[in-house]
């Protein structure tokens, strides 16, 4: 069996990076992966402001509390003239202090009475000014090639004036599910069938990923349609990706077509759930390289935690992204006696600050996915004791 850190790795290793981006308005950016760094063509904030509704003031001209001249106004998106000595300026959040100004008082600290002003708090000099260039600074690499965008990056973008970004184009993948007893949810089952699950939630995750998804349902149970179908899939596309019929006693076409049209490893990966799982490329006339195959576990927990496991960082990889799995440490609420020889990856819950694992862990129970908010890492061979500190990877910063 592969270690999980050697299957990664493995496939970090084969994903080919994406080499064509489209140039999109910011809104029709979130959660692409910027194709260049962005530097910044201005300073944020572009001139000294204030950061409080008060007075702009020079400590250094008047022993305090003065009194101070109040002799101009400056609202927001005004410009002032500069202070003479003993002046201040009524001035705003977001206004530009003028010239000769060390600080601004706040309101709540001033007495202005006729025009004159004393300040009641005694003021340093810098204070509730915030600085041009505090936030980026002219010139500076704000986003560097390979950020995903998410709200704040926009706003970034946005704050230094970029209207429009290079992004990496969405990667294509086909999605194939295998199984005789699979029907599509909206009919009725005969016995022995059951519906198939997999293709919603492996299509969400993919999509969550970045993807464009062609769906081509479940796949037909001969050699030739489904060697046909994989060719067709594969000069389209740049992933094609199929659950279930991985494991070993499967009479599955999926595997012999992918062979007989490039290569497909068959790993052993210690990792519970999802000990199979299936990697190869299917040659193609439509592209130099043909396609990535990536086949699930059918297993629905099975598949939907390789999928975050392997395949997210494998896609995230091809568009020239890293993926993090940000574990944070938190003291398990359960106990495990005995070691196992896989990594385990628990569906569990943050409760009280401890790890609660959901009681069944079975990779056929969907319900544990729902229910979870994360995923405890059991390392190989390891027990676990009452209270001892686990990794514990949120769901959310995984999709
Ligand atoms: N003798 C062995 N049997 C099994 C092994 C093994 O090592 N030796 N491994 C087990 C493990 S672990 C897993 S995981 C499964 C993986 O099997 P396959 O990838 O071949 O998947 P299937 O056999 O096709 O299906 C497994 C299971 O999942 C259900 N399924 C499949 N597709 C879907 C779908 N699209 N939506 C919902 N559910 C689906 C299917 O009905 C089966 O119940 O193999 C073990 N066996
Ligand atoms: O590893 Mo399998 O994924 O236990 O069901």
């Amino acid at each position: 069996m592969l270690t999980v850190d050697q299957a990664r790795e493995q496939l970090l290793a084969a994903a080919r990076r994406i080499a064509e981006t489209e140039t999109l308005a910011l809104n029709d950016a979130l959660g692409r992966v910027l194709a260049t760094d962005v530097v910044s063509t201005l300073a944020v904030p572009g001139f000294d402001n204030s950061a409080m509704d008060g007075y702009a003031l020079n400590v250094a001209d008047v022993a305090q509390p003065g009194p101070f001249a109040v002799v101009q106004r400056i609202a927001a998106g005004d410009t002032g003239v500069a202070l003479a000595p003993g002046e201040a300026a009524r001035i705003f959040t977001g206004a530009p202090v003028p010239d000769g100004t060390n600080a601004v008082a706040m309101q709540e600290d001033c007495n202005v009475d006729g025009g004159t002003l004393t300040v009641g708090t005694p003021l340093r000099a810098g204070e509730h000014i915030r600085r041009r260039g505090e936030d980026v600074q002219d010139g500076a690499v704000v986003l560097k090639s390979g950020t995903r965008l998410g709200a704040a990056e926009l706003g970034l973008l946005a704050a230094i004036g970029v209207d429009r970004v290079a992004v990496v184009r969405k990667l294509r993948v086909a999605l194939l599910s295998t199984g005789n007893e699979l029907v599509e949810p909206g009919t009725p089952l005969a016995p022995g069938q059951i519906y198939n699950s997999n293709r919603y939630a492996i299509s969400a995750l993919l999509r969550e990923a970045g993807c464009i998804v062609d769906d081509l349902g479940i796949v037909p149970d001969r050699f030739a349609a489904t060697r046909d179908m994989l060719a067709a899939a594969a000069a389209t596309h740049d992933v094609v990706l199929s659950t279930g019929g991985v494991s070993v006693g499967e009479e599955d076409h999926v595997k012999a077509a992918v062979e007989s049209l490039g290569t497909l490893s068959l790993w052993k990966i210690a990792i519970k759930p999802g000990k199979p799982f299936a990697f190869g490329r299917i040659a193609s006339a439509g592209t130099a390289q043909g396609a990535d195959f990536i086949g699930l576990p059918g297993n629905p927990v099975s598949s939907f935690v390789t999928f975050l496991v392997f395949v997210r960082p494998f896609l995230a990889a091809r568009l020239g992204a890293g993926a993090t799995t940000p574990a944070v440490k938190v003291p398990a609420g359960f106990a495990i006696g005995r070691a196992g020889n896989r990594r385990e990856f628990l569906r569990a819950r943050l409760e009280q600050g401890r790890a609660v694992p959901y009681p069944n862990q079975s990779s056929g129970v969907l319900t544990s996915v729902v229910w979870a908010d994360g995923l405890v890492i059991v390392p190989e061979d390891r027990t676990i004791a009452d209270g001892e500190l686990v990794d514990f990877l949120p769901l959310a910063a995984l999709r």
